[in-house]
Parts: C-alpha cells; sequence; structure tokens
C-alpha cells in the first residue's frame, strides 16, 4: 500500500544552511513545512566545508604559533597527531550538529523525510515513497565538487572536500589543483600540519580577490613554504603505488595525495526540474531579484542552487528573504552589492562591495582610495601582525566597498558590511570612538583619510582658525 499524500504550504528541497533558513523561519511563523535531504542534514558547510575546513586550520594555527620563535619565546617544530586534528575537525561538527539535526527540525514542527526528492510535475515531487504537494517548493539543494574533465583523474584516487577532513594520515606531498578559496585555505592548513604542498593554478590565485591583497595571501603561504604555480593547467593526472602526478604545459608534479578544488558543479540534475517547468543551466536555477524561479513562480531557489555567490551566510540570507516573501507576502530583492566574504588564510583576506579595480571602472575620477596599514596600527605592531592593511573604496563620501587584508579580517570587515547594507557615510565611522588599542581603529583611520586634506591642507580652514583665535573667548 503506497503512503498518503502529504499537503503541505511549503516543501524545502534541501537541508543546508538555505533549506534549513528557510524550514526554521517558516514552520516557526506557523507555516506547514516539509524538510526533504537526501544526505547528510547541515549539507556541505556543517559536514564537508565551512565547519570542517575552520576547525582544521585552528588545528593549523596553533602548530605554527608553536613553530615560530617570537618574542623572546623559543620555536620548535611541533610534534603533530594527524589522526588527532581530524578528531578535533569531528568534535567541531558533532558540537554544532544538533542545531541542525532532524529531531530539531521535527521538534520545531516539520516534516523531515530523508531521501532523494525528484519533482514530478509542477506542483508535487517525490521522495522516500512519498507524494509532496505544495503551495511553494525552495529549491536548496546546494553544489558539489566540480570534477574537471581532465584525462587520467578518473584513474587515480583524487581527494575532494567531501573526502579529505576524513583522511587520518597525514600526506607528505599534497598536490592541490585550483588556487581558489578551498585551494588556498587547504594549502596553508596542511602546510602547517607539516605536509609538503604544492598548488597548481590555471590563471591567477586567488583570482576572484583584490590583486593588491590576494599579493600579500600569497606570499605568506610562500614564505611558509607553500608552492604555488600560477597560469599552469592541469593538462593530465597520471598515478599509481602511492603517488600522483599531475602534468601540466610547463612541467609535472608528482605527489603522494591530490586535491581537487577548481570550484563547484551546482545540484540541480537528477531533480525533475524539467517536469517542474523549471528554467536552469549549469549554474543553477534561473531565478529573479525575487529568488522565484523565471518559470514557475511556486518554485523558488536558494543559496548555491540559485547560481549566484557560494556563501554560506548568501544562502541563509536568502532563506530568510523567502521566508518574508513566502510566509508574509513581503516583496524582496536578493541584490549583492553589500555582501562580504572573507578567506581564511593567514592572513585573511575579506571583502565587501566593490574592489578598487571594480569601483574605478565604475565611479571613475569620482572614487577616492582610502587606505591605511595594519604597519601603522599600535594594537598590529604591539602583536607582530603588521602584514596587512585597510583599503576603502569611497565616492561622494561613502564607502562603495572595502577591502581588508590582515590578522581578523574577517571580523574587521563587520562595519564596513554594516555600512554598505545601510547606506551609512564615512563619517558613520570618523565619528565612532573605539577603544585604544584596536585593530578596528585601522579602518576608523582609513576613514579619516578622506576628511584629513579637507581639514588639515585648506587655507580656507586655517584662516578661519586664525580668525576664532582672535576674536574667540
Ligand atoms: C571546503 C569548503 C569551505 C567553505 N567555507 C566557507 C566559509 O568559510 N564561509 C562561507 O560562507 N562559505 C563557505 N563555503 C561555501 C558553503 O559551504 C556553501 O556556500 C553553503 O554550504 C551553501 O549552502 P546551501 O544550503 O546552498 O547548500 P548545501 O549546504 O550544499 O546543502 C544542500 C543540501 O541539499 C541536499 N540535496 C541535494 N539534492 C537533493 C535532492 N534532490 N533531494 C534531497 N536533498 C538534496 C544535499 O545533500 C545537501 O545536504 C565552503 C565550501 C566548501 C566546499
Ligand atoms: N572562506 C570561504 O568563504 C570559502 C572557502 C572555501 C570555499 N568557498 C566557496 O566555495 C567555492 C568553491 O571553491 P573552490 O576553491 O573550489 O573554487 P574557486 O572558484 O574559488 O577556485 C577554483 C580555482 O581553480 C582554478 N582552476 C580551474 N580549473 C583548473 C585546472 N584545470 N587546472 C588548474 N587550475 C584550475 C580556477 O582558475 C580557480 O582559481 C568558492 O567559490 C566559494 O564560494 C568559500
Amino acid at each position: 500500500m503506497s503512503l498518503p499524500e502529504i499537503e503541505t504550504d511549503i516543501c524545502v528541497i534541501g537541508a543546508g544552511s538555505g533549506g534549513l533558513s528557510v524550514a526554521a523561519g517558516a514552520v516557526q511563523m506557523g507555516a506547514r513545512v516539509v524538510l526533504i535531504e537526501a544526505g547528510e542534514m547541515g549539507g556541505d558547510c556543517l559536514n564537508y566545508g565551512c565547519v570542517p575546513s575552520k576547525a582544521l586550520i585552528a588545528a593549523a594555527e596553533k602548530a605554527q604559533v608553536v613553530r615560530r620563535p617570537r618574542f623572546g619565546i623559543a620555536g620548535t617544530e611541533p610534534r603533530v597527531d594527524f589522526g588527532a586534528a581530524k578528531d578535533h575537525v569531528r568534535d567541531v561538527i558533532a558540537a554544532i550538529a544538533p542545531v541542525d539535526s532532524q529531531e530539531r527540525f521535527e521538534g520545531l514542527g516539520c516534516t523531515v523525510i530523508r531521501a532523494h526528492a525528484r519533482f514530478t510535475g509542477p506542483d508535487r515531487l517525490e521522495a522516500g515513497g512519498r507524494t509532496v504537494r505544495a503551495r511553494r517548493f525552495v529549491v536548496a539543494t546546494g553544489s558539489s565538487p566540480l570534477v574537471p574533465p581532465i584525462p587520467g583523474l578518473d584513474r587515480v584516487e583524487a581527494l575532494t572536500n567531501e573526502t579529505i577532513f576524513d583522511l587520518r594520515e597525514r600526506p607528505d606531498h599534497l598536490v592541490i589543483i585550483g588556487g581558489g578559496n578551498i585551494g588556498m585555505e587547504m594549502a596553508q592548513a596542511h602546510r602547517r600540519l607539516g605536509c609538503e604542498v604544492t598548488v597548481i593554478e590555471g590563471a591567477t590565485a586567488m583570482g576572484k580577490d583584490d590583486p593588491e591583497a590576494a599579493a600579500l595571501v600569497l606570499r605568506a603561504l610562500r614564505d611558509e613554504g607553500v608552492t604555488i604555480h600560477e597560469n599552469r593547467k592541469a593538462e593530465r593526472v597520471s598515478g599509481g603505488d602511492g603517488s600522483v602526478t599531475v602534468h601540466t604545459d610547463a612541467g609535472d608534479v608528482t605527489g603522494s595525495h591530490l586535491l581537487v578544488a577548481v570550484g563547484r558543479a551546482v545540484n540541480v540534475t537528477d531533480l525533475g526540474l524539467d517536469a517542474a517547468g523549471v528554467d536552469h543551466d549549469r549554474r543553477g536555477v534561473k531565478v529573479g531579484e525575487d529568488l522565484r524561479s523565471v518559470s514557475n513562480r511556486r518554485v523558488y531557489a536558494v543559496g548555491d542552487a540559485a547560481g549566484g555567490l557560494q556563501f554560506t551566510h548568501v544562502a541563509g540570507w536568502h532563506g530568510g528573504l523567502v521566508v518574508r516573501n513566502a510566509c508574509l507576502g513581503l516583496p524582496i530583492r536578493a541584490r549583492t552589492a553589500h555582501i562580504p566574504w572573507c578567506t581564511y588564510t593567514a592572513p585573511e583576506l575579506a571583502q565587501v562591495g566593490l574592489t578598487e579595480a571594480q569601483a574605478r571602472e565604475a565611479h571613475g575620477d569620482r572614487l577616492k582610495v582610502l587606505r591605511a596599514g595594519f604597519d601603522e596600527n599600535d594594537r598590529a605592531v604591539a602583536s607582530g601582525q603588521r602584514t596587512g592593511f585597510v583599503k576603502v573604496m569611497a565616492v561622494g563620501g561613502k564607502p562603495v566597498g572595502a577591502t581588508i587584508v590582515g590578522a581578523h579580517a574577517g571580523e574587521l570587515i563587520a562595519p564596513w558590511a554594516m555600512a554598505l547594507a545601510n547606506g551609512l557615510k564615512l563619517t558613520a565611522m570618523t565619528g565612532t570612538v573605539l577603544p585604544y588599542p584596536t585593530l578596528s581603529e585601522a579602518s576608523k583611520r582609513a576613514a579619516g583619510s578622506y576628511y584629513a586634506p579637507k581639514l588639515f591642507d585648506n587655507p580656507w580652514v586655517k584662516r578661519a582658525v586664525r580668525l576664532v583665535q582672535r576674536i574667540g573667548r
């Protein structure tokens, strides 16, 4: 006997950052919600992405602190127990997992189905032998590691973000194809944990970021012993007997392990999108600014599946917007000009809004580029963190972008993200009193440099001051 059909208000496909945000918000606002997950609750971020990578980076940072002699404290080569570092990664995932768990979402009132979902029509899908009919569907199916068509890759054991965190033995030599976010974060973490690491990047490493800021990160990684080859496309892979060779147009690189990190493939195949009349391409579901499918208004897409920026905070933000629209009928616009991101290398590199090059193209001579170096920030100097800078792109007294590279850049970008999200002026930063000595003062210094010439190099100001000195009481 077949299971009874489920009729619901909102059916969410995928229990990652995007899907969970929709499900939690909608059910707590009184909607009937069905949540379907084929794999692990929590999706990529919790199980194979942000959380394990940041946990491994924390272990690697600890190793580096022990290794480096500083401030009169001797350094020593740390004894790294690679398996125990992976235990730490598992422990961190386990500590966070209850928040994303089936039990929690059932407790909130969702019906959770653990199965692969496939649309069978514009208003229905099937999962785990159940038919679900819904007023609204949310495609929150995320993305998977892209496996590029490099000859030989299918004949060697290649790691991806889905397998590397399970590796318990330390790679002697990790070769990484791809110098993007995953490649650079994993390169430094593994180097610090005692592996030899070579990155093979087909174009420019950290190519999506401001080149001046990226150059500081690449220099730091190279100084730590990571070999980075740029403009070298992986053309062929061969291997056997515990070794793997990447053949490039400028020579071969042989290592013990291979990590492939060349971008993501959005999970939209095998989802029955054609049966639902949902237009899609290799970037994801085609949606408007309201995150609704351009061809089936009943269907939304959020997070990586929506074809834009691929970050957890974007997926979560999308989720909140969809709840507002689907539950309350309020209009939404998913624009990206105020979305920050950060690469968690040391130094960290964070960006919000336009980079200098993008701002110059958009605003020409009206653009003012404001800077402050970490080497002129007392806290950075005191703590030996002089590498870095804050760069603010400003037009007419308002920031249109900010780039921060240096220690804690991911935290330091917060006020600039707030400024861009709320249309604040630079005076919001200059008028704020910050505790001394903090790295945040670098942001205030950069903002202040917009006004300094207007105040200090201005003959009218000097005349006015002389006058006040003569006649003022
Ligand atoms: C190594 C790595 C590090 C990262 N670090 C960061 C970081 O530091 N900060 C950051 O902001 N972002 C980071 N990201 C990106 C971030 O993980 C993703 O952008 C985010 O997880 C996307 O969330 P999502 O909800 O769109 O998809 P996902 O989290 O991928 O969730 C999608 C879910 O849908 C399920 N699913 C797919 N198809 C079906 C189906 N047909 N039926 C049922 N279920 C289905 C999947 O099993 C999955 O659980 C990182 C990514 C990687 C790979
Ligand atoms: N800190 C974070 O927020 C964070 C961390 C990791 C991942 N992510 C997200 O995950 C996404 C995927 O990360 P990623 O590093 O896989 O992708 P990516 O797009 O950031 O970088 C992939 C790199 O691989 C290179 N490449 C492609 N084909 C190649 C080939 N054949 N040979 C050599 N190089 C090649 C590209 O030129 C590119 O630089 C990121 O774009 C980001 O959205 C975010």
